[in-house]
């Protein structure tokens, strides 16, 4: 079943059309990889997607629902969570608060309940505490819990992003290279967790990664865009032999590898 649809999508930034007429589905419960060469345009989707780019034409369908009739900040809401390239996070807050950051929005409490501190917030406060606890537990970050996110070695940062967006209990994850700066022992390990969340959570899982070894290990299907395009779209395997995809990525292919960077 589909869970999220791009129709037609486009968009322009001047004379540059860094999406251009880009169409794919993805299925409930799939691991979906959007790759590219640099400026492909695959951020653009993603900023497309949780409503911080405005597109020039196309629908992004998601549950059924025309997202781009909503607001940026009920994107959320709507079950569709996301990291970053560059890590957002708030580097000089504890890992919980930063896991918490957000959340406020669940809590669903007026001006005379937070007056009040009346118990239906209190329960809520605590339900959204125990949620961050338990992704902290999955992610192996709770011994870390209350230290700063700075003082964290940077695989382990990315790993605080993630669970940001895990908190929300999304349906739907963005991951943008999550595998970017890590070792391969960290993106191995990163691999396995993106197909627990999506085992045993049942989270479809959107990724963007440049890491081809990551992404043949954990993709079931792959849209490759080009110059705002897509150029092709398959297995692993069938898109590493496509010529329209090697070509693309010609300049970036490793010796002997048979694939991309
Ligand atoms: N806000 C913006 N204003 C102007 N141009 C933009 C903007 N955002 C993206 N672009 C341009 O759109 C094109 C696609 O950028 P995008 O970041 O989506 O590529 P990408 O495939 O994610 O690249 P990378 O793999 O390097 O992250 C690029 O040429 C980029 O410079």
């Amino acid at each position: 079943m589909t869970i999220l649809e791009i129709v037609d999508l486009s968009i322009n930034f001047g004379g540059l059309k860094a999406v251009d007429s880009l169409s794919f589905a993805v299925n409930e419960g799939q691991i979906f990889g959007l790759i590219g060469p640099n400026g492909a345009g695959k951020t653009t989707v993603f900023n497309c997607i949780t409503r911080y780019y405005q597109p020039n034409q196309g629908r992004i369908v998601f549950g059924g629902q025309n997202i781009l009739d909503i607001r940026s900040h009920d994107v959320i809401g709507k079950g569709i969570a996301r990291t970053f390239q560059n890590m957002e996070l708030f580097k000089s807050m504890t890992v919980l608060d930063n896991l918490l950051v957000g959340q406020h929005c669940h809590l669903d409490t007026n001006v005379f309940s937070e007056a009040l501190s009346l118990p239906v917030k209190k329960r809520k406060e605590r339900e959204i505490s125990e949620k961050a606890q338990k992704v902290m537990e999955l992610l192996g970050l709770s011994k870390y819990a209350r230290d700063l996110v700075l003082s964290l070695p940077y695989g382990m940062q990315k790993m605080v992003e993630m669970g940001r967006a895990l908190v929300s209990e999304p349906k739907l994850i963005l991951l943008d290279e999550p595998a970017a700066g890590m070792n391969p022992s960290e993106s191995k390990e990163l691999s396995s967790l993106i197909k627990r969340l999506r085992d045993t959570r049942g989270i479809t899982v959107l990724v963007v990664e440049h890491d081809m070894a990551m992404v043949r290990s954990i993709c079931d299907e792959i849209c490759v865009m080009d110059f705002g395009r897509k150029i092709a779209q398959g297995s692993a395997d069938e898109i590493c032999r496509n010529p329209q995809v090697i070509e693309a990525y010609l300049g970036c292919e490793e010796e002997g590898s048979g694939c991309f960077r």
